[in-house]
């Protein structure tokens, strides 16, 4: 099993992108910790299903906006878990609004969750990995995003633009203590996140059309290439960034 004796941390695990990726990980050996600002009930079937695999599990609520909650989150994995492996940050929010009119409020929150709440906790992460002193493993859910605009997204696409970014700093940063930092770049996959977006027939049918694969992205697309960057099957990749978007991005025309 390529993340068998693992322990892997994941921000945003309760729901969407994150859970099937902590199930995943843990179907690949792997335990597991999930940090999450949703539902209580959702986080404990997440935790549920990890046990129901033989592997163990925990979820942390907490707001990875509060630097305060990246020392807590890691320092909860280690006591209930033994360690930390690999780190997924996937916790994020895209509040679709308009540019002329962007309340400060929905600009900065988007920028606090997504940004710097990927900068707390992976360096919470990385400052145990070094501990540790056996390596590891970071992926960052970024997106198309960080490559193409979106009207209603001028707050969000720098974030995931950021995102992306931090991973590749942080492989230089990182890669002397034999931690690997990647990027994931999911296309239109469809979550919480989006569902009032694409509850717009046009719309969703604009989208889907774009894609050579010829459908929107399911959270369990992301959870197989998660687990391939996490594992040692990566072992030499590092600074890199993976599009997962059913090859929406390269369809200009
Ligand atoms: N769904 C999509 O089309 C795409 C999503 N992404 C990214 O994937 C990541 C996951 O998104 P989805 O699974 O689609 O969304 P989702 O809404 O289904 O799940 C979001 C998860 O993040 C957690 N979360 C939200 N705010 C938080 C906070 N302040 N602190 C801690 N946890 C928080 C929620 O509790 C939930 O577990 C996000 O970073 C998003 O930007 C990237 C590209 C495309
Ligand atoms: C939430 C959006 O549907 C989704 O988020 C992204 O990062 C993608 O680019 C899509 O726009």
């Amino acid at each position: 099993m390529l993340l068998q004796g693992k322990t892997v941390l994941i921000t945003g695990g309760s729901q969407g992108i994150g859970r099937a990726a902590a199930i995943d990980c843990a179907r690949a050996g792997a335990d597991v910790a999930i940090n999450y600002l949703g539902d209580e009930g959702e986080a404990a079937e997440v935790v549920a299903a990890i046990t129901a695999l033989g592997r163990r599990a925990i979820a942390v609520r907490s707001d990875v906006a509060d630097p305060e909650a990246a020392p807590a989150f890691v320092q909860a994995a280690v006591a209930a878990l033994g360690g930390v492996d690999v780190f997924v940050s996937n916790a994020g929010i895209c509040p679709f609004h308009a540019f002329l009119d962007m309340p400060v409020d929905v600009l900065e929150r988007t920028m606090r969750v997504n940004l710097h709440g990927a900068y707390f906790m992976v360096q919470a992460a990385a400052q145990r990995m070094v501990e540790q002193g056996r390596g590891g493993a970071i992926i960052a859910v970024s997106s198309i995003s960080a490559l193409v605009g979106g009207e209603y997204q001028t707050h969000y696409t720098p974030t995931k633009a950021g995102v992306h970014s931090l991973m590749q700093s942080c492989a230089i940063a990182l890669g002397r203590h034999g931690i690997r930092c990647n990027s994931v770049l999911p296309g239109t996959i469809q979550t919480a996140i989006n569902q009032d977006d694409l509850a717009d027939p046009e719309k969703r049918a604009r989208m889907a059309a774009r894609i050579p694969l010829g459908r929107l992205g399911v959270p369990e697309d992301l959870a197989g290439p998660i687990v391939f960057l996490a594992s040692d099957m990566a072992r030499y990749v590092t600074g890199a960034a993976l599009l997962v978007d059913g090859g929406a991005f390269v369809n200009l025309q």
